[in-house]
């Protein structure tokens, strides 16, 4: 591959802000600094040039609620490169009684179609001495990230039990579980009260997953990870309770992450009052959209660190697949798209309104789920050596959100009509121009694996300060002899 320059921008990084060229040739970043040259130039004047974005909670062609999520590796990934996103990392999620080497051999199946990489993380949807067996081979495939769902009772939720013998085995294995921390027994019993009352629209559904069923589960995650001795990560993050959870937890010493989405930032519950059923019933998924106050706490969040990250758990369904729950709410596939309109959604409302600076954003956008998934810095970095990922970011490049534009194989947008300003110029993968100026030049099957190492750092510290503080038999002597 030709080497190419891209000229005249301002590196921005999680750390720094800075004037240089950046040169890429073989797929990594090869110079960094002033007056660079090379076979192609990319022009980057009034640009931001920034790691690409990673999203670290997707869900391509997933078989979930009687059907699949319409974007498949190809179409989510020509959708996450549109909007600035360079890395995806998905689920592979075996059915109930499925080896775990079996799943993932179907979701590589399906990835050899993807535009930019990606990486996986294993779900743990059933338990056995199988699943306890097979969790270090699937590490030793470059998978070192295990899903647990607390809610969907009666397909992938695990029991407490299982969880906490799962979380055990991941901190042998260096593994870092995630958690979907809703209490999936209290939703069950809402639904159907809610049903018996002839509340079956979809504005049901955010009545029956309040917030405390997300704060509940979110601290009893914690505690049962902090009790196995391994770190934990909260996947969609969407309320004030399960943001305190896990803001007191740090607090206290606890490894927690917690992951926000752009949509509970961006989108609040009252689109679940809108007459319109297929408008509401689009916006149906887990945790569901929340209030202002909500909102408020996560940005703040993601302001003081207390959140490190924002996904889009883009799981996108068509309108004529939610309708499979008229009649009944408990019936319409959980989830909702993003990946195009992270980082364009995420800019506008976060750096243009001073919630954000620039360095926070890429470290929310990207850095932090390299670091934490580990795979920095090949992955998250401007860096000579890493990969050439990279965003070239214009500021004043302007749309609005429009479903009949966009990358995505669904009919409609949940961020419909937003106007956002901030997009990509370019966006590379290992250095091959996917996105040029609105132009979508992506190649099926250009993205490749990439194998995340087990015993990250987080898990390193931790394992070290549990053995430290382990508990130890008091050695005595002199013992009484037994009253008996
Ligand atoms: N979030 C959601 O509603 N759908 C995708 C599956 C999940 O992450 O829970
Ligand atoms: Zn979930
Ligand atoms: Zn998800």
């Amino acid at each position: 591959m030709a080497s190419k320059v891209i000229k005249g921008g301002t590196v921005v990084t999680a750390d720094l802000t800075y004037q240089a060229d950046v040169k890429t040739e073989g797929g990594v970043i090869t110079e960094i600094g002033p007056n660079l040259s090379g076979d192609e130039v990319l022009d980057a004047t009034g640009c931001y040039v920034m790691p690409g974005g990673i999203d670290p909670h997707t869900h391509m062609e997933m078989p979930f609620m009687g059907t699949y999520s319409s974007d498949d590796f190809e179409s989510g990934t020509r959708a996450a490169l549109a909007g600035g996103t360079t890395m995806v990392v998905d689920f592979c999620l075996p059915s109930p009684g499925q080896s775990l080497l079996e799943a993932r051999q179907m979701w590589d199946n399906k990835s050899t179609r993807a535009n930019c990489d990606y990486s996986f993380h294993m779900a743990v949807t059933w338990w056995s001495e199988q699943v306890f067996n097979e969790m270090p081979e699937i590490t030793k495939q470059g998978i070192n990230t295990f899903k647990h769902f607390m809610a969907y009772k009666g397909a992938l939720m695990v029991e407490d039990d299982e969880m906490y013998a799962s979380f055990k085995r991941c901190a042998e294995i260096g593994a870092l579980p995630l958690v979907h921390a809703e209490n999936g027994d209290v939703v069950a019993q809402l639904q159907e009260q809610l049903l018996a009352d002839g509340n079956n629209g979809p504005e049901a559904h955010a009545y029956s997953r309040p917030p405390e069923v997300e704060g509940e589960a979110t601290n009893r995650a914690i505690m049962i990870a902090d009790m196995a001795g391994v770190p934990v990560y909260i996947v969609h993050t969407s309320s004030e309770q399960a943001h305190e959870a896990i803001r007191r937890a740090r607090q206290n010493g606890i490894r927690v992450f917690g992951e926000p989405l752009i949509q509970h930032l961006t989108l609040d519950d009252s689109e679940y009052a809108n007459k319109d059923w297929d408008h509401a019933a689009r916006r149906v998924m887990s945790p569901p959209f929340r209030n202002k106050k909500h909102q408020d706490s996560l940005w703040n969040g993601l302001q003081s660190g207390s959140l490190q990250v924002v996904a889009t758990d883009h799981c996108a369904f068509t309108t004529e697949q939610k309708r499979y729950g008229v009649g009944d709410f408990t019936k319409i596939p959980n989830g909702t798209g993003g990946l195009e309109d992270r980082m364009p959604m995420l800019w506008t409302y976060g750096v243009n309104t001073g919630r954000l600076t620039m360095n926070e954003f890429v470290a929310v956008t990207s850095t932090n789920s390299a670091k934490i998934l580990n795979m920095y810095p090949k992955k998250g970095a401007i860096l000579v050596g890493a990969d050439a990922d990279l965003v070239v970011w214009d500021p004043n490049k302007e749309k609005t959100i429009e479903s009949k534009t966009q990358q995505s194989a669904i009919d409609y947008n949940v961020f419909e009509g937003k106007h956002v300003k901030g997009l990509p110029r370019f966006t590379l993968s290992r250095g091959k121009v996917m996105i040029d100026d609105g132009a979508v030049k992506t190649e099926e099957g250009h993205g490749k694996f990439v194998e995340r190492d087990s015993f990250g750092a987080t898990n390193k510290a931790l394992s070290k300060w549990k053995e430290l503080t382990a508990p130890r038999k008091v050695e005595r002597t002199g013992i009484p002899a037994s009253g008996v």
